[in-house]
């Protein structure tokens, strides 16, 4: 599992608050990433003690932590919809988020923007001011280049995402290639993100935009829940 850093207890609080939103009967978009992944192991714990829920999957990971949590597993074609969906973020500006640290983000968005109701998880260190992290951006291989350069254009700096202990880059769940692209302080995220999502080779960028409804932050003594 990628590590992201931040306090583990900060983590484990704001997983655990989301987990107690869950009722009885609901579908749950079940995140990606570390902290996340406390989120669903409190939900294993409530569906041990009989609560009747279904989760949808956002990656590998979390079918994997579903799976040994014993959560009841559904795909997005088998339901009539999400009623709730926790996830994890790199960063939060407001109720905007930057996501795909752990290459997750396009069956995260497709998930979080299906969901009636997203609920954010983070510690401390993910809040800013305004988002400047690099937005991570999924890319058909054979688009790489091309891509490359309208992100140049677009002002952006881009980087091929490699892996710790693989030669060659990362390769997403969905068998594409991921650009970290650095665009410096992000003023205007709504137009970025609809620039980006119009680059021909672009499966999905990692900006979600006014897509969460609360942004729970963990803290070692408890948890802010904030609603953007
Ligand atoms: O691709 C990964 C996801 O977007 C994660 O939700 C995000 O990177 C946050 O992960 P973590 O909670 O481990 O910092």
């Amino acid at each position: 599992m990628k590590t992201s850093g931040g306090s583990a207890a900060a983590k484990r609080r704001a997983g655990e608050s989301t987990a107690d939103a869950v009722e009885d009967g609901q579908v749950v978009g079940l995140g990606t990433g570390s902290t996340a992944a406390h989120a669903i192991r409190a939900i294993g714990d409530a569906v041990a003690d009989g609560l009747d829920v279904r989760g949808v999957p956002t990656s590998f990971q979390s079918r994997q932590l579903a799976i040994e949590a014993e959560i009841p597993l559904v795909e997005l074609d088998e339901v009539d919809g999400v009623d709730l969906a926790i996830d994890g973020a790199d960063q939060v500006a407001g109720g905007q988020l930057i996501k795909g640290g752990g290459a997750a983000h396009a069956r995260e968005k497709i998930v979080d923007a299906a969901a009636d109701r997203l609920l954010v998880v983070v510690d401390p260190g993910k809040l800013a001011d305004r988002l400047d992290r690099s937005v991570p951006v999924e890319v058909l291989p054979a688009a790489r280049p091309v891509v490359e350069d309208r992100l140049a254009t677009l002002g952006g700096e881009p980087t091929l995402r490699s892996a710790e202990r693989k030669d060659g880059p990362v390769v997403t769940d969905n068998g594409n290639v991921v650009l970290d692209c650095e665009f410096g302080a992000i003023d205007a995220p709504a137009d970025l993100a609809a620039e980006l999502s119009s680059v021909p080779g672009v499966v999905e960028h990692g900006l979600f935009v006014n897509l969460a409804d609360e942004i729970h932050v963990g803290r070692e003594d408890g948890v802010d829940v904030r609603t953007p």
